[in-house]
């Protein structure tokens, strides 16, 4: 995919002359390491003229749950006649762990690069801490630690070499934090890049964008290609990176991953936010399938903002009945108790339920979903969704 540093003359402008490491190639690839192509070092020239000073403070008070971190308004990207992203709106909470969902091409990554800057949005405009995303991209990255699902580190180096190029060059860098990460995932920093396995690059990603302590962390599937033991160790630093104050964003194809550790969570579908949720939301809803006599059933007036019923009619005297719940179960059971229903089985509504109805185009009950795409919403839901 295109990456809107390389051809930015703005860049260009502000960093004619981008920092490269020139030694011989190991392996036959070029060993040019071109800080502009490289987002996990976004802004390389910017970037070492501030590292003199002081990191700047984290973006606002992580305790006040009104404050937003992370903007996008009708924010759109289209590649001819083909939207990669439509009409976009949400707004990220300071201290939020947010999960991004969808199936293949759904427009995650789009989503992301518009966020930093790489892509030119065609529709909208996004804001990362109240800085335009588009005008001023470099001032954006430099509040951000970005680990693609594509990162390119350079092969020439070996792994301590790559944390400190790294670390010297963002506002936020530290070296220190960066080798403690490298060794909680168990990574020898002595091996060159080159002579790395697939998992052992992305634990050396990791510590790259893990060691600065940035207001906002974006991590595009950061546990791919890693045993089950690192992954778990990957979750837990995404847990206290929001402990400390930090905002994430968690783009993943794994359910479980999501529910462990987003607060809320987005599906996108071919370009669409198809859907928006507390997790808090999803551990009050439950399915419950069952079999009935009558062909249709009526919900009471009082439970018809809880309750969601589909019926699958059968030729046999058996229907099979399904019922989504939300909220409080107590008086849905005694509704459901006068209803005569065998075989009943109840089960949590995982998040899977969710991935599946919003990718199959299906209601996901939606009036038990917060709306919290509107700015004004957000305080309201961010604590009722935290008490
Ligand atoms: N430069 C481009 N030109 C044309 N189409 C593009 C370009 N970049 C991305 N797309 C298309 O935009 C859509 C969204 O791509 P994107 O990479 O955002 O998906 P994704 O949700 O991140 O997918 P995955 O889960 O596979 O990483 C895809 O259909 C992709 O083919």
């Amino acid at each position: 995919m295109a990456q809107r540093s390389l051809i930015c003359p703005v860049h260009f402008a502000l960093f004619p002359k981008p920092t490269t490491i020139p030694p011989p190639s190991l392996d036959g690839e070029s060993t040019r390491l071109n800080p502009l192509e490289n987002p996990l070092a976004p802004n390389a020239g910017d970037l070492r003229s501030t590292k003199m000073g002081d990191a700047p403070e984290l973006f606002g008070d992580p305790d006040s749950p009104g404050d937003i971190v992370l903007r996008c308004d009708g924010l759109g990207k289209r590649y001819g006649d083909f939207d990669a992203l439509r009409d976009c709106s949400l707004c990220v909470g300071a201290g939020d762990i947010f999960g991004l969902l969808g199936p293949n091409g759904a427009g995650k990554t789009t989503l992301i690069r518009l966020l930093l800057g790489y892509l030119h949005p065609t529709a909208g405009r996004a804001t990362v801490l109240g800085i335009d995303a588009e005008d001023d991209s470099v001032a954006v990255r430099r509040q951000v630690a970005y680990l693609p699902g594509d990162a390119r580190l350079p092969r020439h180096m070996r792994g301590d070499g790559v944390l400190k190029f790294f670390a010297e060059m963002h506002p936020y860098g530290d070296l220190q934090r960066s080798r403690e990460v490298a060794e909680l995932l168990e990574l020898d920093l002595k091996t060159r890049v080159a002579f790395m396995s697939t998992g052992m690059r992305q634990k050396l990603a990791l510590a790259v964008v893990l060691g600065p302590q940035t207001p906002l962390l974006i991590l595009d599937e950061p546990t791919a290609n890693l045993d089950p033991t690192v992954r778990a160790a990957v979750l837990q630093l995404v847990i206290e990176a929001r402990d400390n104050g930090r905002t994430v964003i968690l783009s993943s194809h794994v359910l479980s991953e999501i529910e462990d550790t987003c607060n809320r969570v987005a599906f996108l579908r071919r370009g669409r936010l198809a859907h928006e949720m507390w997790m808090s939301d999803l551990f009050q809803r439950h399915r419950m399938t069952a079999i009935t006599r009558e062909t249709s059933i009526e919900v009471p007036d009082a439970l018809k903002g809880s309750v969601h019923v589909r019926t699958r009619a059968s030729k046999h005297a058996a229907h099979q009945i399904q019922i989504d719940t939300a909220g409080d179960l107590g008086p849905i059971l005694k509704w459901i108790d006068s209803l005569n229903l065998k075989q009943i089985r109840f089960e949590p509504y995982g998040l899977r339920t969710v991935y599946e109805a919003v990718h199959a185009g299906e209601p996901v009950a939606t009036a038990l979903i917060t709306d919290t795409s509107d700015a004004t919403n957000m305080e309201q839901a961010n604590s009722r969704a935290r008490s």
